[in-house]
């Protein structure tokens, strides 16, 4: 099938020959090295506002599954940090491997987690989302890793929606959710300008990548793995492996927001 994926033929070593944005210069995600992270005193305190009445709904989108959120108002933003401006949150989403070893996209020290969520956040001086999202300073995109211990009983909450969206293109309602309950406590991050990490692969976002992990049990990494890459009524192909591996820094600096 000529639709981008992550299966053998057309996963993000084929990317490519359709995406030439993945041959570019400020690709994400990258692995990390904390000892050449340098402290930027400069760097603000990252400002999270989400209002959980902006939840709108949860969708298989074929490649993970994502929660919208309505982004007509400033309700829910994210300012502060390495931004200038007010960033309004979209959606967010994950991406996970096929076991425990593997899942995150962007690495530490060499080291991948099970799983990455990504909360997804567009400059407001762009007039929407699609405006934003092939501009230098258009997206601003949040990073946490999950990391295997206790259950996530905020995490639980979505994953309790995944069985009404089992299939590509399923869509539910998915109101009422304070996407805020899934950070950590500490909001200190590694900040550098990267891309979106599934095609267009669009060299747009401002990456903030917190330090502190939230945790995931291994039953509940199970649930993610119930998902299907694939539509009702087609062979199922298990919604796993879903994440992009690290890409060349090619000279970028990644800043630490903490000493
Ligand atoms: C201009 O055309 C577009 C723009 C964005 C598209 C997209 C297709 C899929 C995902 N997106 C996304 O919005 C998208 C893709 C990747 C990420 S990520 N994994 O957070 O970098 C976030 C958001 C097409
Ligand atoms: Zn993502």
């Amino acid at each position: 099938s000529n639709a981008w994926g992550y299966g053998p033929t057309n996963g993000p070593d084929t990317w490519m020959e359709r995406f030439p944005n993945a041959k570019g210069l400020r690709q994400s995600p990258i692995n990390i090295v904390t000892k050449e992270a340098q402290f930027d005193p400069s760097l603000k305190p990252l400002k999270v506002k989400y209002d959980p009445y902006n939840s709108r709904d949860i969708l298989n989108n074929g490649q993970s599954f994502q929660v919208d959120f309505v982004d007509d108002t400033d309700s829910s933003t994210l300012t502060g940090g390495p931004i200038c401006g007010t960033y309004r949150l979209n959606q967010f989403h994950f991406h996970w491997g096929a076991s425990d070893d593997r899942g995150s996209e962007h690495n530490v020290d060499g080291a991948q987690f099970p799983c990455e969520l990504h909360l997804v956040h567009w400059n407001t001086k762009y007039s929407s989302f699609r405006e934003a999202a092939d501009k230098d300073d258009g997206l601003a995109v949040i990073g946490v890793f999950l990391k295997i211990g206790a259950p996530n009983p905020q995490l639980q909450k979505v994953l309790d929606a995944l069985d009404l969206v089992k299939t590509k293109g399923k869509q539910t309602t998915f109101s009422n959710f304070d996407a805020k309950t899934l950070l950590p406590h500490s909001l200190d991050y590694w900040t550098y300008e990267g891309s979106l990490t599934t095609p267009p692969l669009l060299e747009s976002v401002t990456w903030i990548v917190l330090r502190e992990v939230i945790s995931v049990s291994s039953v509940q990494m199970a649930k993610f793995r119930s998902l299907f890459f694939t539509g009702e009524g087609e062979p199922q192909i298990s919604m796993v492996d879903n994440y992009r591996p690290p890409q060349l820094l090619q000279g970028r600096q990644v800043r630490a927001s903490f000493q």
